[in-house]
């Protein structure tokens, strides 16, 4: 069926098929015929009989007429009464003639006063309705004109006074028909509804932002019994809603917190009407998780307490992350100790406490010796083992409660607290040396001696504050190592005057081979058992034209650490084997020469080819040359630097272990590098003859090393008594004052080439001065 057209000319609500209903009527009249003919008296009858049947008819119509009438006045009586009615409601009165398409209803927003006249006005519907709501209206209108509905209904937007639209619910029924029973004009009554649509749209906006949010909301009653909770709640809990709704909170209670924990915060909310904080929840799964809540009331208009709505967050990821960050800000992740800047802190804190409590504060500044060099050969995995180990030894040997932090690298500190004296650190710093004299354990097989050099200083002593404090312990540090390693040393106001010299000289040592100023001094070795010199051993020196003379031990350090030790080390062996050539021009072809080797020359890759080019060069048999490398380098390094010592045995060159007994290694472990000479160092032999202990020790040295086929050297020979000593033992050759101190070249050609062995018990007589 086709729907109702609507026409545009009256721009009302009137459809085409509804206009057909109020066409005007039109009544056929009734006609009678009266017969002339006075015989026709059946026609008379009839004629009569029609006429009363006429009256009668007209009768009846009229007082259907009169009836009808006094309906619609009864109607437009009900009508103002309605109206009068509506007046003190919020409802209004409108009415709708299907005929004209216009509505009418009471003027003026404000309504006339109930004792004057209603007055009314009519608007055309299409005017009056907003344009988007109008085709919905009209199919409702035509509804219930076709009898498909019994009441006209519809929310839809009407102009009000002021040109506004507003949301009214209109509802109305028929109040006038025509004789056909087609209705002419609906009438009923408008409600404004836009607040309650407007309030509805938030509603429905709320519950949907509710039901979307990322965070979990629960709305509790007074007796803290869940009567709604969104989506999010549910995902964040593991519980259905049918699990919790009407159930107390406390179902999400942990056991991190004790029932009177949570009976406080309710109290609170109770109380406060609001609470914020983080507490420990237990989802259903019984897994717990820390959780942010905020918390507010609502309250009814009367302002009494309704609901209170719980927005909960579940931070313990970010709780986490933020846990992690501050232990990456503050502590070392190799070795789990503070790292600077905690440890800045804490001497920032502790140095409050002393000064309020009048005592004294030590800063303990802790470096691995040689560190660096195990680091390079055993690579980072040991390095980084030993360090773990280093920082275990440490913590536990000066407790709990002293902290102790890393600084990086193998730099340790340990700040002591209520120190009575300054003797106190230095009983600290004794222990420290003396639990890092048992080895370190690496792994299941291997095991490393390291020893520390400590500086320390004092508060209120030598700084006041954390920066100053660290910098004396480092600067005393240093002055430890340079005075032997494995020590401690307290800080003083001379040592700044050290560094500063040190710096002076780090900078002039780049200079040294471009000015010349580096020479060798030659130290003559002497076979015991034959009675001859065999070899010399090449010894640096230095002499500064602004610092003067300069030890090896101070200079040579700073050239491992800048790494321009390979460019003096090389010119070192360049030299030492052409002073060797020179030599045996003049007959010494049996002499060897012993040249120092670091560590840095040795982990160099091409180091044995630098070797074979200047023997090469030079053309001095390789048997001519011995390489000598400190016992801790080898130590380090023993497996690793095998391969590399075996390459320079391939050339033909020999090689000594310096410095024999201070590192702890054992003999049985050199058994596996290729090398061929042992040299005691002179710790051992200077007390040879009054310390049983070194004696032994040398003795027992000197036997393991024969049955390992090694050559044994004793070094820093001094006395008669020791060289008797060594003789009886065995010892296979002396180097010392007593044969030599180090000579110039020329010196020492002269010293070995007028060498007659002497007399048994009769010194050697040296011929000319270092
Ligand atoms: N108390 C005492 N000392 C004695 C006696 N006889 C010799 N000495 C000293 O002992 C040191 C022996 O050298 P070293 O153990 O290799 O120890 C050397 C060596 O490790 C290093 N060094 C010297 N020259 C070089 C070099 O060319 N390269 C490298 N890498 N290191 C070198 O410097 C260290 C010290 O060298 P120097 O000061 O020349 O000190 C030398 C020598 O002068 C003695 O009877 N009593």
């Amino acid at each position: 069926m086709r729907p109702p057209q609507w026409t545009r000319r009256g721009r009302g609500l009137l459809p085409d098929a509804a206009r057909a209903y109020t066409r005007p009527v039109t009544y056929a009249s009734a006609g009678v015929r009266v017969s002339t003919n006075p015989g026709d008296l059946q026609l008379l009858v009839a004629a009569a009989t029609a006429s009363v049947l006429l009256v009668a008819l007209l009768f009846i119509m009229l007082h259907r007429r009169r009836r009808e009438r006094s309906y619609i006045e009864q109607l437009r009586d009900r009508e103002e009464r309605l109206k009068l009615a509506l007046w003190a409601t919020d409802e209004r009165y409108w009415a709708y003639d299907v005929a004209s398409g216009r509505i009418h209803r009471l003027a003026g927003e404000s309504r006339n006063s109930p004792s004057g006249e209603l007055a009314e006005e009519s608007i055309d519907a299409a005017e009056l309705v907003h344009p988007e709501d109008l085709a919905m209206v009209r199919r409702r209108v035509d509804d219930y004109l076709a009898g498909h509905t019994d009441t006209f209904l519809a929310e839809l937007r009407v102009a009000n006074d002021r040109g506004e639209w507003v949301w009214m619910r209109a509802r109305g029924r028929a109040v006038s028909r025509d004789a056909q029973g087609r209705i002419q004009r609906i009438a009923g009554t408008a409600l404004n509804i836009t607040g309650t649509r407007e309030a509805d749209r938030e509603l429905r906006i709320s519950s949907e932002v509710l039901r979307s949010m990322n965070e979990a909301v629960a709305v509790i009653d007074r007796n803290f019994d869940f009567v709604s909770v969104n989506p999010a709640f549910l995902r964040m809990t593991g519980y259905d809603e049918d699990d919790v709704i009407g159930r107390n909170a406390s179902v999400l209670d942990s056991l991190q917190h004790d029932a009177a924990f949570y009976q406080h915060i309710r109290e609170q909310i109770r109380r406060k009407g609001r609470w914020n904080g983080e507490i420990w929840q237990r989802r259903k799964d019984g897994e717990e998780f820390l959780c942010q809540i905020e918390s507010s009331t609502v309250y009814d208009k009367n302002g009494q307490l309704i609901l209170y709505v719980m927005v909960l967050n579940d931070i313990t990821q970010q709780k986490r992350a933020e846990q992690e960050l501050r232990y990456l800000a503050n502590f070392d992740t190799l070795t789990n100790l503070p790292n600077r800047s905690l440890l800045s802190e804490r001497l920032s804190r502790a140095i409050v406490r002393a000064h309020r409590e009048d005592n004294r504060i030590a800063v303990l500044f802790l470096d691995l010796d040689r560190f660096k060099d195990v680091n390079d050969s055993l690579g980072h995995a040991a390095g980084d083992r030993i360090l773990r180990a280093a920082a275990a030894r440490l913590q536990q040997t000066v407790g709990m409660h002293h902290t102790v932090a890393r600084l990086g690298g193998d730099e340790f500190t340990v700040v002591l607290e209520n120190l009575d004296s300054p003797e106190e650190a230095d009983h600290v710093a004794r222990e420290i040396i003396m639990a890092f004299e048992a080895p370190l354990l690496l792994d299941d097989r291997r095991e490393i001696a390291i020893s520390p050099s400590i500086g320390i200083s004092l508060y209120p002593d030598h700084a006041h504050v954390p920066t100053e404090l660290l910098k004396q312990a480092d600067t005393a540090m240093y002055q430890a190592k340079a005075a032997g390693r494995r020590t401690f040393m307290r800080y003083d106001d001379a040592m700044d005057v050290a560094v500063r010299q040190r710096a002076t000289i780090s900078g002039a040592l780049r200079k040294v081979l471009d000015r010349g100023e580096l020479r060798l001094v030659f130290q003559p070795q002497l076979a015991l058992a034959e009675g001859r010199i065999t070899g010399v051993e090449a010894l640096l020196r230095w002499q500064s034209d602004e610092h003067g003379d300069i030890p090896p031990a101070d200079f040579i350090p700073m050239a491992e650490e800048s790494g321009l030790i390979l460019e003096i080390g090389e010119w070192v062996l360049r030299e030492a084997c052409l002073t060797l050539q020179r030599w045996r021009q003049h007959g010494l072809t049996e002499l060897t020469v012993s040249v120092n080797v670091s560590v840095l020359q040795l982990l160099r890759g091409d180091f044995p080819e630098v070797v074979s080019r200047v023997l090469a060069d030079i053309e001095l048999p390789p048997s001519s040359l011995e390489l000598e490398l400190t016992e801790s380098v080898l130590m380090a390094n023993a497996e690793h630097t095998a391969a590399k010592l075996q390459a320079f045995r391939e050339l033909g060159v020999s090689l000594a272990i310096d410095d024999f007994g201070t590192g702890y290694s054992s003999l049985a472990y050199l058994k596996r590098l290729p090398i061929t000479t042992i040299k005691i160092d002179k710790a051992f032999i200077g007390d040879l003859t009054h310390d049983p202990e070194d004696a032994a020790i040398t003795s027992t040295v000197i036997t393991m090393a024969h049955s390992l086929g090694l050559n044994v050297v004793a070094e820093g020979v001094e006395t008669e008594a020791q060289v008797r000593f060594l003789r009886e033992h065995a010892c296979n050759e002396v180097q010392g004052f007593w044969l030599s101190p180090p000579l110039e070249a020329h010196a020492c050609l002269a010293f070995i080439r007028n060498w007659r062995p002497a007399r048994e018990g009769t010194p050697p007589r040296p011929v000319a001065a270092p």
